[in-house]
């Protein structure tokens, strides 16, 4: 009996969540204050982790920054400085798991509570699988995916003593579907993609219901990050890459809104469902179709072209 009570809640409980997630898509829904929170944002002084952390300061939140590349990330601190919040900065290594350990502690004494986590900071290898040293794969991996734990370790403690927060993972839409060539990537990000999940199921089984999550996972962003890498001509029309700022701003929105996932665009959920339903071949072929199956050739390419010039990566000053 107890089976079939049971059995009719759930089946109330999803009809009223898909009925939500539906009103969700056309109307606007409520965004929650930030305002004086404390928000640490990873990666801080690349493309998308500048407009992240200007668009929490606009919010009112308190930054901590963090990133390797010192320079940039005091660039960023320096904007979001004039926004009339408070910035911390700090360099740390996200591969390494003592840096990310001891900066956390200095972060704890010297400002105190994270409140909002934004796991931001991302690299590519940008190599063939065979092709690629070992060092630059493995790395892939430590900063996209083992830094997640760590920063979690460190940080949740804290917010499950207050049952308040949000961790933000920043994945992308090759954490949910694949391509060609970015072997090291999509492990890391199909890792964080289950990490994410996975953690949101541990938060809710333990009843921490005042600690949020919210999973972005965005197309090719036009921050330099993967330059080069582009589908068949006449559909990159339809889904060409997106601005770094809108990115950002379509995450606020989810994050803000409490969202549990978001695709952008939208119509990233579509090769999403469609790896899960269809057979191998038709994926494949559709792939191929639409020029997903070899995108990021050109990509590589480039990044064989920056190696060759003694740099890995484009300059942060898109903002
Ligand atoms: N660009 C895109 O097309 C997409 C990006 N994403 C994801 O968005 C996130 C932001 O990407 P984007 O802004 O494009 O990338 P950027 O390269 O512009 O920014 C990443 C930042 O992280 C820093 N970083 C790299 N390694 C470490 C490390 N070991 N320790 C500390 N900081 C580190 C980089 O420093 P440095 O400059 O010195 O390397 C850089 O400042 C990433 O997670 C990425 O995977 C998702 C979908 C698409
Ligand atoms: C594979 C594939 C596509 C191309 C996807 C690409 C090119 C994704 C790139 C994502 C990046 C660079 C993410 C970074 O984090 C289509 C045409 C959308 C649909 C068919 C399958």
């Amino acid at each position: 009996m107890s089976l079939i009570v049971d059995l009719l809640l759930m089946l109330f409980d999803v009809t009223y969540s898909i009925l939500c997630a539906v009103v969700r898509t056309f109307l606007h829904p409520r965004l929650k204050s930030i305002d004086g929170e404390l928000c640490l944002i990873t990666g801080a002084g690349g493309v998308l982790g500048r407009h992240f952390a200007l668009e929490f300061a606009k919010e009112g939140a308190h930054l901590i920054l963090w990133d390797c590349n010192t320079a940039a990330n005091e660039q960023t601190a320096q904007l979001a400085r004039k926004l009339g919040v408070e910035v911390r900065t700090y360099t740390v290594d996200l591969s390494k798991r003592q840096s990310i350990y001891e900066t956390a502690e200095r972060v704890r004494a010297e400002v105190g509570d994270v409140s909002i986590l934004v796991n931001n900071a991302g690299v590519v290898a940008g190599q063939r699988l065979l092709e690629c040293p070992d060092e630059l794969l493995e790395r892939t991996l430590l900063v996209n995916c083992h830094a997640l734990f760590w920063m979690t370790k460190a940080f949740l403690p804290q917010m499950k003593a207050r049952n308040h927060g949000h961790i933000v993972t920043i994945a992308s839409a090759l954490g949910l579907f694949t391509t060609a060539c970015v072997v090291d990537y999509c492990a890391s990000k199909f890792g964080a993609v289950g990490f994410h999940e996975s953690l949101a199921h541990e938060l809710r089984a333990e009843n921490h219901y005042g600690i949020k999550t919210t999973l972005v996972c965005p197309y090719i962003i036009d921050t330099g990050m993967f330059a080069g890498c582009e589908i068949r001509k006449e559909i990159q029309s339809l889904i060409p890459p997106l601005e770094p700022l809108y990115t950002a701003q379509q995450s606020m929105k989810a994050i803000l809104g409490e969202q549990e996932m978001v695709c952008i665009p939208r119509i990233m959920y579509i090769p999403f469902i469609a790896r899960a339903l269809l057979p191998w071949e038709a994926n494949v072929v559709t792939y191929r179709f639409m020029g997903g199956d070899k995108c990021m050739l050109p990509f590589i390419k480039n990044a064989e072209m920056k190696t060759l010039n003694g740099h890995m990566k484009s300059s942060n000053d898109a903002v």
